[in-house]
Protein backbone atom coordinates (compact mmCIF):
# COMPACT_ATOMS: atom_id res chain seq x y z
CA UNK A 1 0.00 0.00 0.00
CA UNK A 2 1.42 3.42 -1.33
CA UNK A 3 0.65 6.33 1.49
CA UNK A 4 0.21 8.87 -0.25
CA UNK A 5 -3.08 10.27 0.10
CA UNK A 6 -3.79 7.55 2.92
CA UNK A 7 -5.32 8.99 6.03
CA UNK A 8 -3.82 6.76 9.53
CA UNK A 9 -4.87 7.44 12.90
CA UNK A 10 -2.51 6.39 15.97
CA UNK A 11 -3.65 5.60 19.33
CA UNK A 12 -1.36 6.90 22.07
CA UNK A 13 0.30 8.76 19.53
CA UNK A 14 2.07 11.69 21.61
CA UNK A 15 5.05 9.48 23.59
CA UNK A 16 7.42 6.77 22.51
CA UNK A 17 6.31 4.10 20.01
CA UNK A 18 3.12 6.02 18.87
CA UNK A 19 5.22 9.15 18.03
CA UNK A 20 7.80 7.29 16.10
CA UNK A 21 4.46 5.06 14.09
CA UNK A 22 3.20 8.81 13.56
CA UNK A 23 6.84 9.99 11.90
CA UNK A 24 7.18 7.23 9.92
CA UNK A 25 3.32 7.67 8.27
CA UNK A 26 4.05 11.08 8.18
CA UNK A 27 7.64 10.21 6.26
CA UNK A 28 5.82 8.47 3.43
CA UNK A 29 3.37 10.59 2.68
CA UNK A 30 0.06 9.53 4.69
CA UNK A 31 -1.59 12.50 6.63
CA UNK A 32 -1.92 11.54 10.43
CA UNK A 33 -4.68 11.86 13.65
CA UNK A 34 -3.21 11.46 16.73
CA UNK A 35 -5.13 10.04 19.72
CA UNK A 36 -3.73 10.70 22.96
CA UNK A 37 -5.13 11.59 26.95
CA UNK A 38 -1.93 13.84 27.37
CA UNK A 39 -3.17 16.86 25.36
CA UNK A 40 -0.25 18.83 26.26
CA UNK A 41 2.30 16.72 24.38
CA UNK A 42 0.07 16.20 21.98
CA UNK A 43 -0.53 19.69 21.01
CA UNK A 44 3.04 20.39 21.06
CA UNK A 45 3.91 17.44 18.95
CA UNK A 46 1.15 18.80 16.35
CA UNK A 47 2.46 21.87 16.22
CA UNK A 48 6.10 20.75 15.32
CA UNK A 49 4.88 18.18 12.86
CA UNK A 50 2.79 20.11 10.61
CA UNK A 51 5.76 23.04 10.57
CA UNK A 52 7.78 20.16 9.23
CA UNK A 53 5.66 18.15 6.94
CA UNK A 54 2.89 20.88 6.10
CA UNK A 55 -1.11 20.60 7.87
CA UNK A 56 -1.06 16.79 7.24
CA UNK A 57 -1.90 16.26 10.98
CA UNK A 58 -4.38 16.85 13.82
CA UNK A 59 -4.62 16.49 17.36
CA UNK A 60 -7.61 15.21 19.04
CA UNK A 61 -7.93 14.58 22.92
CA UNK A 62 -8.75 11.02 22.97
CA UNK A 63 -8.89 7.82 25.87
CA UNK A 64 -9.41 4.69 24.32
CA UNK A 65 -11.22 3.78 27.11
CA UNK A 66 -14.06 5.95 25.90
CA UNK A 67 -16.55 5.03 23.18
CA UNK A 68 -18.04 8.46 23.10
CA UNK A 69 -14.78 9.91 22.44
CA UNK A 70 -12.82 7.77 20.00
CA UNK A 71 -16.46 7.39 17.68
CA UNK A 72 -16.20 11.39 17.78
CA UNK A 73 -12.38 11.29 17.06
CA UNK A 74 -13.02 8.71 14.04
CA UNK A 75 -15.77 10.92 12.55
CA UNK A 76 -13.72 14.00 12.64
CA UNK A 77 -11.15 12.30 11.46
CA UNK A 78 -12.60 11.17 8.42
CA UNK A 79 -14.53 14.81 8.25
CA UNK A 80 -11.26 16.72 8.43
CA UNK A 81 -9.14 14.64 5.71
CA UNK A 82 -11.54 13.00 4.02
CA UNK A 83 -11.15 8.99 4.75
CA UNK A 84 -9.05 6.69 7.14
CA UNK A 85 -7.41 4.13 5.55
CA UNK A 86 -5.29 3.27 8.12
CA UNK A 87 -5.85 2.69 12.18
CA UNK A 88 -2.94 1.75 14.66
CA UNK A 89 -4.77 0.66 18.05
CA UNK A 90 -0.76 1.61 19.77
CA UNK A 91 -2.36 3.09 23.02
CA UNK A 92 -1.38 0.39 26.24
CA UNK A 93 0.06 0.80 29.78
CA UNK A 94 1.55 -1.53 31.70
CA UNK A 95 0.44 -1.51 35.40
CA UNK A 96 -0.39 -4.78 37.50
CA UNK A 97 -1.61 -2.74 40.54
CA UNK A 98 -4.35 -0.99 38.63
CA UNK A 99 -4.54 -4.62 36.41
CA UNK A 100 -8.64 -3.38 35.04
CA UNK A 101 -7.12 -0.93 33.98
CA UNK A 102 -4.69 -2.27 32.12
CA UNK A 103 -7.42 -4.65 30.69
CA UNK A 104 -9.48 -1.96 29.92
CA UNK A 105 -7.24 0.04 28.04
CA UNK A 106 -4.91 -2.40 26.31
CA UNK A 107 -7.35 -5.06 25.00
CA UNK A 108 -10.58 -3.21 25.17
CA UNK A 109 -9.08 -0.14 23.66
CA UNK A 110 -7.89 -2.23 20.85
CA UNK A 111 -11.14 -3.94 20.55
CA UNK A 112 -13.38 -0.61 20.63
CA UNK A 113 -10.85 1.02 18.28
CA UNK A 114 -10.88 -1.58 15.65
CA UNK A 115 -14.78 -1.94 15.26
CA UNK A 116 -15.27 2.08 15.48
CA UNK A 117 -12.93 1.82 12.63
CA UNK A 118 -14.95 -0.43 10.63
CA UNK A 119 -17.93 1.92 10.27
CA UNK A 120 -15.33 4.32 7.95
CA UNK A 121 -13.14 1.64 6.88
CA UNK A 122 -15.15 -1.27 5.47
CA UNK A 123 -15.37 -1.86 1.96
CA UNK A 124 -19.24 -4.06 2.56
CA UNK A 125 -20.55 -0.60 3.89
CA UNK A 126 -18.86 2.33 2.08
CA UNK A 127 -15.23 2.14 3.04
CA UNK A 128 -12.05 1.83 1.14
CA UNK A 129 -10.57 -0.67 2.99
CA UNK A 130 -7.19 -0.21 4.48
CA UNK A 131 -5.16 -1.65 7.05
CA UNK A 132 -5.35 -2.21 11.08
CA UNK A 133 -2.25 -2.86 12.91
CA UNK A 134 -2.59 -3.53 16.88
CA UNK A 135 0.74 -2.58 19.02
CA UNK A 136 0.70 -6.42 21.06
CA UNK A 137 4.44 -6.91 22.88
CA UNK A 138 6.93 -9.98 22.63
CA UNK A 139 4.63 -10.69 25.81
CA UNK A 140 1.75 -11.47 23.59
CA UNK A 141 4.01 -14.32 22.07
CA UNK A 142 5.67 -15.86 25.39
CA UNK A 143 5.14 -15.12 29.11
CA UNK A 144 6.41 -11.87 31.35
CA UNK A 145 7.64 -13.22 34.40
CA UNK A 146 5.88 -10.22 36.40
CA UNK A 147 3.30 -9.03 34.58
CA UNK A 148 0.85 -11.25 34.01
CA UNK A 149 -2.10 -9.12 32.91
CA UNK A 150 -0.02 -7.32 30.82
CA UNK A 151 0.93 -10.81 29.21
CA UNK A 152 -2.54 -12.17 29.62
CA UNK A 153 -3.74 -7.93 27.64
CA UNK A 154 -1.51 -9.02 24.99
CA UNK A 155 -2.16 -12.46 24.72
CA UNK A 156 -5.58 -11.31 23.92
CA UNK A 157 -4.31 -8.60 20.86
CA UNK A 158 -2.71 -11.28 19.26
CA UNK A 159 -5.63 -13.86 19.35
CA UNK A 160 -8.22 -10.83 18.50
CA UNK A 161 -5.89 -9.69 16.17
CA UNK A 162 -5.25 -12.87 13.80
CA UNK A 163 -9.18 -13.45 14.37
CA UNK A 164 -10.05 -10.29 12.66
CA UNK A 165 -7.90 -10.70 10.03
CA UNK A 166 -10.11 -14.43 9.33
CA UNK A 167 -13.13 -12.32 9.79
CA UNK A 168 -12.09 -9.55 7.27
CA UNK A 169 -11.20 -12.35 4.27
CA UNK A 170 -14.19 -13.77 4.89
CA UNK A 171 -16.64 -11.72 5.32
CA UNK A 172 -14.83 -8.90 2.61
CA UNK A 173 -14.02 -6.12 4.92
CA UNK A 174 -11.19 -5.66 2.81
CA UNK A 175 -8.99 -4.35 5.82
CA UNK A 176 -5.86 -5.97 6.72
CA UNK A 177 -5.10 -6.87 10.59
CA UNK A 178 -1.54 -7.56 11.73
CA UNK A 179 -0.19 -7.31 15.43
CA UNK A 180 3.01 -5.76 15.89
CA UNK A 181 4.86 -7.67 18.99
CA UNK A 182 8.27 -5.51 20.13
CA UNK A 183 10.57 -6.67 23.09
CA UNK A 184 11.65 -4.06 25.49
CA UNK A 185 11.85 -0.10 23.75
CA UNK A 186 13.27 2.43 25.61
CA UNK A 187 10.04 4.59 26.56
CA UNK A 188 8.35 6.19 29.31
CA UNK A 189 6.83 2.82 29.66
CA UNK A 190 9.52 1.19 30.83
CA UNK A 191 10.72 3.88 33.34
CA UNK A 192 9.66 3.18 37.23
CA UNK A 193 8.50 -0.15 36.52
CA UNK A 194 9.20 -1.25 40.09
CA UNK A 195 6.15 1.19 41.29
CA UNK A 196 4.09 -0.82 38.83
CA UNK A 197 4.24 -4.45 39.38
CA UNK A 198 1.57 -5.01 41.94
CA UNK A 199 1.55 -8.38 43.73
CA UNK A 200 5.31 -8.96 41.89
CA UNK A 201 6.97 -6.46 42.98
CA UNK A 202 9.39 -8.99 44.41
CA UNK A 203 10.22 -9.77 40.72
CA UNK A 204 11.75 -6.43 39.77
CA UNK A 205 15.43 -8.23 39.68
CA UNK A 206 14.00 -11.02 37.70
CA UNK A 207 12.46 -8.13 35.31
CA UNK A 208 16.00 -6.07 34.94
CA UNK A 209 17.75 -9.09 34.57
CA UNK A 210 15.43 -10.23 31.56
CA UNK A 211 15.96 -6.86 30.04
CA UNK A 212 19.61 -7.00 30.23
CA UNK A 213 19.37 -10.29 28.61
CA UNK A 214 16.86 -9.36 25.90
CA UNK A 215 18.77 -6.12 25.18
CA UNK A 216 15.94 -2.88 24.44
CA UNK A 217 15.06 -1.29 20.97
CA UNK A 218 14.83 2.22 19.93
CA UNK A 219 11.34 3.71 18.71
CA UNK A 220 12.40 4.13 15.24
CA UNK A 221 13.32 0.33 14.80
CA UNK A 222 9.88 -0.62 15.93
CA UNK A 223 8.33 2.10 14.16
CA UNK A 224 10.10 0.21 10.51
CA UNK A 225 8.19 -2.61 11.54
CA UNK A 226 5.20 -0.67 11.47
CA UNK A 227 6.07 0.46 8.14
CA UNK A 228 6.16 -3.27 6.69
CA UNK A 229 2.67 -4.43 8.00
CA UNK A 230 1.34 -1.08 6.50
CA UNK A 231 2.86 -1.11 3.49
CA UNK A 232 3.17 -5.01 2.61
CA UNK A 233 0.03 -6.33 1.17
CA UNK A 234 0.68 -9.54 1.62
CA UNK A 235 0.55 -9.30 5.40
CA UNK A 236 -2.78 -10.10 7.39
CA UNK A 237 -2.86 -11.93 10.08
CA UNK A 238 0.78 -12.12 11.13
CA UNK A 239 2.10 -10.86 14.38
CA UNK A 240 5.97 -9.44 13.55
CA UNK A 241 8.11 -9.82 16.72
CA UNK A 242 10.94 -7.25 16.84
CA UNK A 243 13.82 -7.78 19.50
CA UNK A 244 17.35 -6.03 18.93
CA UNK A 245 18.54 -9.30 17.47
CA UNK A 246 16.10 -8.95 14.36
CA UNK A 247 12.72 -9.37 13.82
CA UNK A 248 10.64 -12.25 12.74
CA UNK A 249 6.95 -13.64 11.96
CA UNK A 250 5.32 -15.68 14.40
CA UNK A 251 4.50 -19.65 13.13
CA UNK A 252 1.55 -20.54 14.52
CA UNK A 253 1.01 -24.58 14.58
CA UNK A 254 -2.38 -25.45 13.83
CA UNK A 255 -4.31 -27.87 16.09
CA UNK A 256 -5.98 -29.41 13.10
CA UNK A 257 -2.36 -31.18 11.51
N1 LIG B 1 8.02 0.22 25.79
C1 LIG B 1 8.06 -1.10 25.62
O1 LIG B 1 8.99 -1.78 26.06
C2 LIG B 1 6.98 -1.78 24.85
C3 LIG B 1 7.26 -3.05 24.30
C4 LIG B 1 6.28 -3.71 23.59
C5 LIG B 1 5.04 -3.14 23.41
N2 LIG B 1 4.80 -1.92 23.95
C6 LIG B 1 3.47 -1.36 23.71
O2 LIG B 1 3.60 -0.23 22.88
C7 LIG B 1 2.53 0.66 23.10
C8 LIG B 1 3.07 2.05 23.33
O3 LIG B 1 3.86 2.02 24.49
P1 LIG B 1 5.08 3.02 24.76
O4 LIG B 1 6.19 2.20 25.26
O5 LIG B 1 5.26 3.91 23.62
O6 LIG B 1 4.46 3.78 26.00
P2 LIG B 1 4.50 5.33 26.39
O7 LIG B 1 4.03 5.38 27.79
O8 LIG B 1 5.79 5.95 26.02
O9 LIG B 1 3.39 5.97 25.43
C9 LIG B 1 2.06 5.58 25.52
C10 LIG B 1 1.16 6.69 25.01
O10 LIG B 1 -0.19 6.25 25.14
C11 LIG B 1 -0.95 7.27 25.76
N3 LIG B 1 -2.09 6.68 26.45
C12 LIG B 1 -2.09 6.00 27.62
N4 LIG B 1 -3.33 5.66 27.97
C13 LIG B 1 -4.15 6.11 26.98
C14 LIG B 1 -5.54 6.08 26.77
N5 LIG B 1 -6.37 5.52 27.67
N6 LIG B 1 -6.05 6.62 25.65
C15 LIG B 1 -5.23 7.23 24.75
N7 LIG B 1 -3.89 7.33 24.91
C16 LIG B 1 -3.37 6.77 26.02
C17 LIG B 1 0.03 7.98 26.68
O11 LIG B 1 -0.42 9.27 27.05
C18 LIG B 1 1.29 7.98 25.84
O12 LIG B 1 1.36 9.11 25.00
C19 LIG B 1 1.74 0.07 24.27
O13 LIG B 1 0.64 -0.64 23.79
C20 LIG B 1 2.74 -0.86 24.93
O14 LIG B 1 2.12 -1.89 25.64
C21 LIG B 1 5.73 -1.21 24.63
C1 LIG C 1 9.98 -3.42 31.92
C2 LIG C 1 9.31 -2.86 30.71
C3 LIG C 1 8.10 -3.56 30.27
C4 LIG C 1 7.91 -3.44 28.81
C5 LIG C 1 6.83 -4.36 28.36
C6 LIG C 1 6.96 -4.64 26.93
O1 LIG C 1 5.76 -4.98 26.28
C7 LIG C 1 8.03 -5.58 26.61
C8 LIG C 1 7.72 -6.99 26.91
C9 LIG C 1 8.90 -7.65 26.43
C10 LIG C 1 9.24 -8.85 26.57
C11 LIG C 1 8.49 -9.89 27.16
C12 LIG C 1 9.11 -11.01 27.07
C13 LIG C 1 8.64 -12.25 27.45
C14 LIG C 1 9.48 -13.23 27.18
C15 LIG C 1 9.24 -14.57 27.61
O2 LIG C 1 8.53 -15.36 26.70
C16 LIG C 1 10.50 -15.24 28.03
O3 LIG C 1 10.20 -16.54 28.31
C17 LIG C 1 11.66 -15.10 27.08
C18 LIG C 1 12.89 -15.65 27.69
C19 LIG C 1 14.08 -15.37 26.82
C20 LIG C 1 15.26 -16.11 27.28
O4 LIG C 1 15.37 -16.45 28.46
O5 LIG C 1 16.11 -16.36 26.42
Amino acid sequence: MALEGKTAVVTGAAMGIGKAMTEILLQNGAKVVLLDVNATAGESLKEALNKEYGQKTLFLNCDVESEEQLKAAFQKAADTFGRIDILCNNAGILNEATWEKTVSINLMGVIRGSYLALEHMNKMSGGQGGVIVNTASMAGIGPFLSCPVYTATKSGVVGFTRAMAAASVASGYGIRFNALCPGFVQTELMSNIVDRLGRFSHLTDATHKLVEKMGVLSVSEVAECLLELVTDETKNGEALVVFPKGKKYVTFSSLLQ
